[in-house]
């Protein structure tokens, strides 16, 4: 069953695998035409990009292996998603039903072609536009599983306090909502976890001397594949308070 602790727990994995997504995007430099509109061989132009494309596509084939069947994972283009090919499993579902489609994947979206991607990315071009695409759907992906987790962490404070929670949702205080779930000092060990492990995990391992310690390592950000910095901000101003966002949205619909 869903504590506290195993959503935490789900969580501070995830750190790894946003980490080490992001150190693996920044292998690649921005790539800029293939986040531009393309345009048909007749020269017109059409609505999606390179990426979008890719994306979407890459997206259809994963739902037909299955992945959508887990309510862990939610689409980018979901009316474009078709149904799956893979073998039945019974997933349990700790969501309660009304709420479980609760998302924020537009705001992951853009937060990430427009604010992240440019700060991760060196300028440049070297036409390798499919592997930096693929790279940019496996941020997309753990960024989303990450920030729509929310929803798991809503339902064990749901359970954990039904009576404040349910006075609030009925009277629909977002504000008081948001007060109750947030925990300042949880916050503050998130952020500076994932300083710590971008230092870490985004150091050059060579033979020679010691292993880097954080307090010879973090004076200097550009020794990383990824500055740490960058990282703790995704955290502090867009990845937490979208998961905040996501509790709050599904608490308002937890008692439909
Ligand atoms: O761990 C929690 O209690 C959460 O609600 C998750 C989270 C986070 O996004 O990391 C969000 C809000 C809280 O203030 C603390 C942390």
């Amino acid at each position: 069953g869903l504590s506290l602790d195993t959503v935490r727990d789900f969580l501070t994995r995830e750190e790894d695998t946003i980490v080490f997504s992001l150190i693996e995007r920044a292998k690649y430099p921005l790539n800029r035409p293939a986040y531009d509109p393309l345009h048909s061989a007749a020269g017109r132009r059409l609505n999606a990009s390179f990426v979008e494309l890719f994306i979407r596509e890459s997206e259809a084939v994963q739902s037909k292996a299955g992945r959508y069947q887990s309510l862990q994972e939610i689409p980018f283009f979901a009316y474009r998603v078709p149904s799956a090919l893979a073998p039945p499993y019974n997933f349990t579902s700790d969501l309660y039903p009304a709420a479980a489609s609760v998302n924020v994947n537009d705001a992951i979206w853009s937060m990430y072609f427009d604010e992240l991607l440019p700060r991760l990315a060196k300028n440049g071009d070297d036409g390798n536009y499919a592997v930096a695409a693929d790279a940019d759907l496996a941020c997309l992906q753990v960024l989303s599983r990450r920030i729509n987790y929310g929803r798991y962490v809503a339902e064990v404070k749901f359970r954990g306090d039904q009576q404040t929670y349910t006075s609030l949702i009925q009277a629909k205080d977002r504000d008081a909502l948001v007060k109750l779930l947030t925990s300042e000092a949880q916050e503050d060990v998130v952020k500076r976890r994932v300083e710590k492990k971008a230092a870490v995990f985004g150091q050059s391992v060579t033979l020679d001397g010691p292993v880097q310690t954080d307090a010879n390592s973090q004076a200097n950000s550009s020794l990383f594949k990824v500055d740490p910095s960058v990282v703790y901000e995704l955290y502090g101003q867009r990845v937490i308070p979208l998961t905040k966002q996501v509790e709050v949205e599904y608490l308002l619909h937890r008692l439909d």
